[in-house]
Formats: C-alpha cells, structure tokens, sequence
C-alpha cells in the first residue's frame, strides 16, 4: 500500500510514542490491510502542542484568506486526481460498494472545493452606529485550535467537512479519525502536505477515543470541538469540554422517519424507501429506518418493499454488482443482531430478513440480512432506537396529524422524508417536522451549499453551508471612537 501509515505532527509524520499498532481488517473478509500507528494522549498532546503554536504565533490565521482558499482549492484538485485511490481505500476499510466510495470522494472534493471558493467572501460588516463620531464594524476571526473527531460509516467525508471549514476560516487543528478506519484520513494528510498546508497546522493522531479522544475534548489548549458519532460519545465530549467551556459542535445519531401518503408517487416511494435505509447497509446517520405509511397503500407498499428486497445482491464492495456490503465489524454485528432479536421480543413481525445471510461466500464478512419490520408501534425499542443497520420498521397512519405527530415521537430530530403529490401537503408536514433536514419526493440527499445537523438529541450547531464556517469563527464587534473626549465622571 502505497501510504505512509503514521501519524502526521507539526509537519513530521511519526509513528505512536509508545511504539503501539493496530491492525485494520477489510470487513467483507476480516484479511488485514494495513498496520497503523495507536498513539495515546501523550501524541494527542503532541500534536495538541504543535497545533496551539501554530495557532498563536499567527501566520496562519493572518495568511489572506484568499491564499488559504487558494491551498483548500488545491486539497480539491489532489483528492479529484487521486479520487480512485482514494475510494479504493475507503471501501476496503468500510466494505461500502467502491462506486459508492466513488461518489464519496467526488462529494468531498466538492466540499474543499465550495470552502476554498468561500474563504475569501467574508468581508466583515460595517454597523450604522448610532453613537456620533464613531465607527463600529464586525469582523470574524477563527476559533483558535480544533479538536476534530470523525466516525467509521464515512470516515473521509465526515472529516472533510470539518478540515475543509476549519482550514479555510484560518484555524488550527488536530485531526482523530475512527480507529477502524483511518486509512482516506492518512491519506488525505498526504494530500494536504502536497497542497502546502504549513506544519502544525493541521495534525492527525491515531487511536481510540478513550484516550486521544478524550484528550482532545478535555484539553484547556483546545478551543473547539467538533464531533461526529454516537449520542452516548456526543454526551461525554459535551461533559470533557466543559473544563475551558469550549465551543462545540455535535453531530450525533438519528432514527429518521419517512412519511409515505397514498397519494405518492407508488414505484418512486419504494425505490427511495429502499435506497434511504439500505445504502451502505443501514449505516447511515440520516437512514430512513422508521417508515410511516398510509394505511391504504400499507400492506401494497410492504409487499413491494419485501420483493425488492429478496433480490439484493449482498457481496464484496468490489463486484461490480453488489448492491450492499457488510457492516463494519464483529462488534457491530453482534450489536444489530441484538437490536432485531428485541424487536422481535417485543411483538413486530419480520417481514424478510433478521439474520446473518446463509451464502457460504458470505461467512467471512460481517453481513447481515436487509430486514423489514412491519406492526411496529412508537414504543418499540426498534422504532426509537437507531440500530445503525439494514433494518427498516414500519408504522401505519391514517391522517396528515397522526403521521406527523408519528415523525416527530423521538429523541432524535436528525432529518426525515415526505412522499406525496400534494405539495401543500408536503409542504405542511415539512414544517412541522421537528428535525435539520427533511425531503420533499427525495431522501438522504446532501451538498456543500445546504446546512446539515440535527434538532433535539441529534446535536448541535450545523456543518456545511455558510453556518459550516460560522462554526469555526468567533465573531468581534470593533467599535472606535474617531472624536474621544474624557467622561468626568469620576
Ligand atoms: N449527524 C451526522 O451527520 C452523523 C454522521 C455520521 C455518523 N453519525 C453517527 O455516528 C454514529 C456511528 O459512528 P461511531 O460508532 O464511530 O460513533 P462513536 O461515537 O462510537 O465514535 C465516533 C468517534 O468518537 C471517538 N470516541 C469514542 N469515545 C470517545 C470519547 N470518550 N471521547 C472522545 N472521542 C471518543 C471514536 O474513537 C470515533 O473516532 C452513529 O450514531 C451515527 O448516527 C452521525
Ligand atoms: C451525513 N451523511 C449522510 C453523509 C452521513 C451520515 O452518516
């Protein structure tokens, strides 16, 4: 593999203090790809060290903004010219289908390529003071040094839409992939160095979360965090940063309901139904797991999901016709075969699937079949939880308030869908759906120019859009007095 497999700190790449690896498996055969370095808090606050330097020394922060769009533009152009590489690595470290790695990397060059082009649009604003004699204006200014911490389902995608805001707005950082899959991260450090990024800029440490990652959150010398992963991680870090009150920016889980009406379009729902839950097998915070259906068109609909499904092709991320890998590791695995095991203790009835494939091809690899859920009602762990796999559960629904009081029953507030013909409809439910992101005849559909993040329990602040980089800057307000004179008041 042509990689360099260390970490990268304060511009030298390295391997872990204490000299530990970590081995890193393909989940659809569970062969070992690649030895990493497992670097503990003493590289955490290495690279935290080389991070705060950078940031206070103020070359970065003061280089035009112009010529540091000029550096993400060219991240943009490396990750297009490696894009193959690139989505290689990434589907033999996650099992995703490479033509889904492929879109990835073409979503993530869009990503550096909108901030690079932004960087330099934020002029500041002038304030009509109301003060006489005076001048007032706002400025932003970046945040300082970033803790960065990204999770295994889209490793390089979400960190991209962490480095790329972070990098642009003039900020230091310090990046930790998930310990599973840190192989596009590495790799796009690389890519990084070659774009010019300066030393200590940007840095990447490699390992677990208990112990890089709680570095980075407790750290009176980390300014921010930004996270994406699990509620339960998403609470810790919350907890860890409060030390030096950091700001924060938390994109967390969600068990994201689609709104199918009778009235929809009946081929599009199921197509889209399908390919919101079953991409990537489940894996997906914004998976529409939780279908609510009308009751007309109920048992029509689950009868078409059902057949579909039979038909998926389960199978290597590298055939050419495999529509669903396997899921991420052992760990997880066991994880949604328990979640199904309790749906099933608790009353709903598996329409297909619910347990590991019988193919011998398949005994290697973590697979798991798509299942289908029908009778399923709110309280059911299966309908509130996110399982995080290739698991759908249906619920029924006669009227416009019930669906909705059904989308909104949960902790989450992630994104959900609404399939209909009737636009006022759709447009009626959209706003009362108490969540970031909801689609209209459209589902798990996101771009560098729309805000993404969760109401509720699914986090807080956004990333993407222009609110993507309002997250790394803190904002000053500059007042002058152009005609002081003493208050003699004292
Ligand atoms: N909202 C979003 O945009 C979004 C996107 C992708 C994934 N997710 C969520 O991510 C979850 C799946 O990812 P996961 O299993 O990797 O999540 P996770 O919370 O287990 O791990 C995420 C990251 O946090 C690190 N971590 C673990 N313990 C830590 C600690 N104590 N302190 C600091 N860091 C720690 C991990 O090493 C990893 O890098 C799902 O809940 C999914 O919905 C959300
Ligand atoms: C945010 N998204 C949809 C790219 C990945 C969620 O897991």
């Amino acid at each position: 593999m042509d990689l360099k497999l260390q970490q990268y700190i304060n511009g030298k790449w390295v391997d872990a203090n204490s000299g530990n690896t970590r081995t890193i498996i393909n989940p659809f055969n569970q062969e070992m790809i690649a030895t990493v370095p497992e670097g503990d808090e003493s590289d955490a606050k290495a690279a935290i060290s080389a991070a705060r330097e950078a940031f206070d020394n103020g070359e970065w922060a003061s280089t035009p903004a112009t010529e540091r769009g000029t550096i993400v533009n060219k991240i943009a152009s490396l990750i297009e010219r490696d894009k193959e590489e690139l989505a290689h690595l990434e589907s033999l470290d996650t099992g995703k289908t490479v033509e889904e790695s492929r879109g990835d990397m073409e979503d993530i060059a869009g990503v550096f390529r909108y901030y690079g082009e932004i960087a330099d649009k934020d002029g500041g604003e002038l304030i009509d003071s109301p003060v006489p004699n005076s001048s007032s204006k706002v400025v932003h200014e970046p945040v300082g040094v970033c803790g960065q911490i990204t999770p295994w389902n889209y490793p390089l995608l979400q960190a991209s839409w962490k480095l790329a805001p972070a990098l642009a707005t003039g900020n230091t950082l310090i990046m930790k992939p998930s310990e599973i899959t840190p192989l596009t991260t590495i790799k796009v450090f690389e890519l990084m160095e070659e774009a010019g990024v300066p030393a200590g800029v940007a840095n990447l440490v490699l390992g677990a979360g208990n112990t890089i990652g709680a570095e980075l959150s407790s750290s009176t010398d980390v300014d921010l965090i930004s996270f994406t992963g699990g509620i339960a991680t998403g609470k810790k870090i919350m907890q860890a940063a409060s030390g030096n009150v950091k700001k924060l920016a938390l994109e967390l889980g969600g068990k994201n309901p689609n709104v199918i009406f009778a009235d929809a379009d009946f081929e599009l729902a199921v197509d889209q139904a399908l390919n919101g839950v079953f991409f990537h097998a489940g894996q997906i915070c914004s998976a529409g797991t939780r279908l609510i259906v009308e009751e007309r068109i109920h048992d029509e609909f689950v009868n078409a999901l059902v057949e579909r499904v039979k038909k998926f092709k389960l199978g290597s991320g590298f055939d050419e016709d495999t529509q669903m890998g396997p899921l991420i590791s052992a760990e997880h695995l066991a994880k949604v075969e328990e979640y199904v095991q309790a749906g099933v203790r608790e009353g709903a009835t598996l329409a297909v699937g619910g347990k590991r494939p019988e193919d011998p091809e398949l005994q290697s690899g973590f697979f798991f079949l798509p299942t289908i859920f029908t009778d399923c009602t709110t309280e059911m762990s299966v309908v509130q939880d996110e399982g995080f796999g290739p698991v759908i559960t249906v619920e029924k629904f006669s009227a416009e308030e019930e669906a909705v009081k059904l989308a909104n029953d949960s902790i989450y507030g992630l994104a959900g869908g609404v399939f209909t013909n009737d636009i006022a409809k759709a447009e009626r439910c959209a706003a009362k759906m108490r969540m970031g992101t909801v689609w209209i005849n459209e589902f798990n559909l996101y771009f560098p120019h729309a805000p993404w993040g969760g109401f509720k329990q699914s986090g807080i602040g956004r990333e993407l859009g222009k609110l993507g980089i309002e997250e790394y800057t803190e904002t000053k307000h500059i007042f002058q007095n152009l005609k002081p004179e003493p208050i003699n008041w004292f």
